[in-house]
């Protein structure tokens, strides 16, 4: 329920029966031998797992580093996402839910959703902000033909922090008959243990596919935090091995507050979404934040990570819009690999710091393919 002082349910009293129903489904599901079998088979067959790990040779030879790239973007739908989703859509369907409601910022969460609802006969509602429903038009697309209807949201700011607060508004009204797949590594208990669990296959592949071509651990990982979940993924398998971590967030234009979304690095505690973690705030109240990225676009951060940071096992830093465009760029024009603007984070991140990572073996969390983001791209070519 917490990690260190983090974490919590500060959420009305209407939605605690729900969230103990949610807690005692989950750990019935755990123990289901039939249903965690089940499972296990349609990530290998329909997700596609295990991902590779990729020696990325070229990249490598740009940085002056041993870079390898564990490849989320070939997991089915394109990103880590759907991880998650189908975790959490088969929990649904044990706990005997028939409609799910998603929040969405990227619309990776959005498409991974509406791919399992397809998949497992749900009823599917997701929640977009007005301002990413135009800026990721290509998922708005894909998940109105995987059958699920998306609820653009005006209020505060159009973005990924407006989709959870229509998205939790929704949940207290149906809770009964509905579950609410929560993206990422956030809100109130339990869903960062449950999101962090079901994503935590990305560090446990990872571990023993570098084991097997290194005979040794890396040195570094490096993810892009948004909520959280990918980088907790890859990290939760290497916690306490003898291995560096970075979590890198949007700095998007500059350190203003406004002009960003590096809540861990330039953040103070608060509440948002039913946690205590670390927050962009001003006066008490939540601020605006901008990234190039609709998928770091995110003023909180998952309780985990809050913790992680205040421990400094984790080192968590940010880049610009502008480094993480070069990072999308070098990728694709040396690997042939398009990566999403989120993942192009920790890409930048790494060609930000070539001296600090001299001759080191680094793996980084290839969160998602960037196929989303091309009129961002066309748009900042300009
Ligand atoms: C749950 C809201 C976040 C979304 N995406 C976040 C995202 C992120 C950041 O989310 P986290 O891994 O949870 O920090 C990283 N990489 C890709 C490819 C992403 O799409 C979404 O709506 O698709």
């Amino acid at each position: 329920r917490y990690f260190g002082e983090f974490g919590g349910q500060f959420v009305p009293e209407t939605l605690i029966p729900a969230l103990d129903e949610l807690e005692e489904g989950y750990i019935a599901f755990k123990k289901d031998k039939k249903a965690q079998k089940q499972l296990n088979d349609m990530l290998k067959t329909y997700v596609g797992r295990p991902t590779p790990l990729y020696f990325a040779k070229n990249f490598s030879d740009y940085v002056g580093a041993k870079v390898y790239l564990k490849r989320e973007d070939l997991a089915h739908t394109g990103a880590h996402k759907i991880n998650n989703t189908l975790a959490q859509g088969f929990l649904a369907k044990f706990m005997g839910k028939n409609r799910i409601i998603a929040e969405t910022g990227a619309g990776q969460h959005g498409v991974a959703t509406a791919t399992v609802c397809a998949l497992l006969g749900l009823e599917c509602v997701i929640y977009m902000g007005k301002t990413d429903v135009e800026r990721q038009s290509i998922n708005v697309d894909k998940m109105k033909i995987l059958g699920a209807s998306v609820i653009s949201v005006e209020k505060s700011g159009g973005t990924l922090k407006s989709a959870i607060n229509e998205a939790l508004r929704d949940w207290v009204t149906n809770v009964k008959t509905t579950h609410y797949l929560l993206g990422s590594v956030v809100g109130p208990h339990p869903f960062p243990t449950i999101v962090g669990d079901f994503q935590s296959i990305i560090g446990k592949e990872a571990k023993r596919q570098i084991k097997q071509y290194e005979n040794r651990l890396c040195d570094v990982i490096v993810a892009c935090v948004g909520g959280g979940s990918n980088a907790y993924g890859i990290f939760s398998a290497f916690l306490k091995d003898n291995v560096e971590l970075y979590g890198i967030e949007a700095g998007g234009r500059s350190v203003n507050l406004g002009d960003h979304s590096a809540t861990l690095s330039l953040g103070t505690k608060g509440i948002l979404h039913g946690a205590l973690s670390y927050l962009l705030q001003k006066n008490a109240n939540v601020a605006s934040v901008h990234s190039i990225s609709a998928g770091l676009d995110y003023p909180g951060v998952g309780p985990m990570h809050s913790y992680l940071k205040d421990t400094k096992r984790v080192i968590y830093d940010y880049v610009f819009d502008n480094q993480a465009l070069e990072g999308f760029f070098a990728l694709s024009k040396l690997e042939g690999i398009i990566p999403a603007l989120e993942s192009s984070h920790a890409l930048g991140y790494v060609l930000a710091n070539k001296e600090k990572f001299k001759n080191k073996i680094i793996i980084i969390n290839l969160s998602g393919r960037g196929d989303k983001d091309l009129d961002i791209i066309k748009a900042v070519q300009q």
